[in-house]
């Protein structure tokens, strides 16, 4: 097979703008679908230990974003849906694949406790392991809006999509905690953009682009090149409101974030895939989601248009490593 691949990552990529249509950028539509459900912004928190908990879970919800909460204490979702969905909330929760996990999907569906998304969270998602859990997730609970990852090629779109998956997560290594590139040679890391773009010409759904985002220009660039959603960890760490410690040096208050592979989540040192660093204390979450949507509602005036379709067919020009140019926000 020839293949010719334009390889390149954010920082490589500047969006070429048209002319604004729009009186206010407060006139640009975040919005987007993903399943039954419209969301404020097209950006979801990564479903990690030191990124979301419960309660922000909720306020996600109740804020009318999207979310997924992570997988590591397991034994406390069968309540937290069930809270949820008491409080017509959106349930969105992560499962791995080892067989208590499958034993937990039937439990939920026996109990007719269907959530509205369930998120297939492993680190090589193009896997039977994979495969058989979505086709048991859809079984047993064919309403639920499974997303299944992660990936990094168009043949794992395909497969994953092919055996039920409505979304897939694309994104192998490029985790500001990831240490997977570096430790088994495998990855998107430092071309994430280009494999979004690559895995979303094969996509006949939607995929979610997982990893690597640095700025907040990077959410359109992920939706230019095919992304519906964007899964984001380190700019979502170190909030008020994350679970994360808190930790003083010299004065200055930093959060921790640690890798869903780490030994700081594993409690042992075995596959270790994922790395911990401090971050310095951010303001409030909401302060940053507000931030997220303004810079996405001027990206959506950049583009000429005024909502996230406008994203989708700007052109673009690849200038390595140049964003940057010696500055910083
Ligand atoms: N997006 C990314 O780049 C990455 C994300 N992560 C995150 O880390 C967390 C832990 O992931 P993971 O270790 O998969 O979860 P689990 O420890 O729950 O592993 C899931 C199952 O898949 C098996 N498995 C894991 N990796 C492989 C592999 N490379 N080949 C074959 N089987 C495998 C495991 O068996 P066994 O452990 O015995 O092999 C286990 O049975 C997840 O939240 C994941 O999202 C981790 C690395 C990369
Ligand atoms: N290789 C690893 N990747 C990990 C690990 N824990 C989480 N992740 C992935 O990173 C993104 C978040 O990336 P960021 O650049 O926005 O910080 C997350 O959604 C996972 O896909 C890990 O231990 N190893």
């Amino acid at each position: 097979m020839s293949m010719t691949l334009d390889i390149f990552d954010y920082e490589d990529i500047q969006l070429i703008p048209n002319r604004c249509v729009i009186q206010s950028r407060s006139e640009a539509d975040t919005s987007v679908i993903l399943g039954k459900h419209s969301f404020k912004l097209p950006v979801v928190p990564a479903n990690m230990q030191t990124i979301i908990d419960e309660k922000i879970a909720e306020m996600l919800a109740r804020e009318g974003y999207f979310y997924i909460m992570h997988r590591f204490e397991p034994e406390k979702r069968i309540a937290f849906v069930e809270r949820m969905q008491k409080e017509g909330l959106i349930s969105s929760i992560s499962v791995g694949v080892k067989a208590e996990e499958r034993k937990f999907v039937k439990q939920l569906a026996e109990k007719a406790l269907v959530p509205d998304y369930v998120t297939i969270d492993i680190a090589h998602g193009h896997a039977d392991s994979v495969i058989d859990m979505i086709q048991l997730i859809k079984r047993v609970m064919p309403s639920t809006f499974v997303i299944a990852g992660n990936v990094g090629t168009p043949e794992a779109v395909r497969d994953l999509e092919r055996a039920g998956a409505d979304a897939t997560k694309v994104g192998i290594g490029p985790g500001k905690v990831c240490i997977t590139k570096v430790k088994t040679g495998f990855g998107t890391g430092g071309w994430q953009l280009a494999a979004v773009k690559w895995c979303a010409k094969a996509a006949s759904k939607p995929i979610i682009a997982d990893g690597g985002i640095r700025t907040h220009g990077d959410i359109a660039k992920s939706i230019r090149m095919g992304a519906t959603m964007v899964m984001i960890g380190s700019l979502f760490a170190a909030h008020e409101e994350s679970p994360g410690e808190t930790i003083e040096i010299d004065g200055k208050l930093f959060k921790e974030y640690f890798g869903s592979a780490s030994e700081y989540q594993k409690g042992e040192h075995k596959n270790v895939e994922g790395k911990k660093i401090l971050l310095p204390h951010k303001g409030s979450l909401k302060s940053t989601l507000k931030e997220m949507q303004e810079d996405l509602q001027s990206a959506i005036s950049y583009a000429g248009g005024r909502d996230i379709e406008s994203l989708r067919k700007v052109d673009y020009v690849v200038v390595k490593n140049s964003i940057w140019n010696g500055d910083s926000i």
